[in-house]
């Protein structure tokens, strides 16, 4: 199977908690990444499917410009816990992944190809994946 891959990069700041917890629960749950911190992320993003008259699946182009658009412009730089789709959500890097998986399987520009993976390193020995 042929797919094409993209990698971007972020950075944002969060704090592990749940809000029908106090402070001394979630520090109890989440230690020392219940206080306010900043990650770089790498998120990579693949995509499947026939190639065009161009000889491609997806321009890289377009692909960046949708996930920028979609993703990386609002996460680059803001506190993850003040995003409407983390209100009632921890900001993990699994809640993050099915968020952003969600989001962009959505988009038109994906249509006749598959959304293959979408992975989130919020360090670089830690990540989450959604696979299709
Ligand atoms: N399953 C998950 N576990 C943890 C998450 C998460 O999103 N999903 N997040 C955190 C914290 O955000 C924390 O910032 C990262 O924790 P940790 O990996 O322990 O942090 P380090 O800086 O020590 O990372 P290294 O991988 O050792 O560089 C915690 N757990
Ligand atoms: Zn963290």
């Amino acid at each position: 199977m042929l797919s094409i891959t993209k990698e971007f990069r972020f950075d944002a700041a969060h704090r592990l908690c749940r809000h029908d917890f106090s402070e001394e629960e979630n520090k109890a749950l989440y230690g020392k990444c219940a206080a306010f911190h900043g990650h770089t992320y790498t998120l990579r993003v693949t995509v499947a499917g026939p190639l065009d008259e161009s000889g491609m699946i997806l321009n890289f182009t377009e692909l960046k410009r949708l996930v920028k658009e979609r993703i990386v412009d609002r996460y680059d730089h803001a506190n993850l816990n003040e995003l409407p789709e983390y209100e009632n959500l921890p900001v993990t890097a699994e809640n993050m992944v099915l968020y952003i998986f969600k989001t962009l399987s959505r988009a038109s520009e994906f249509e006749g190809l598959t959304l293959k993976e979408v992975r989130l390193y919020e360090t670089p020995d830690s990540w989450a994946t959604v696979t299709a």
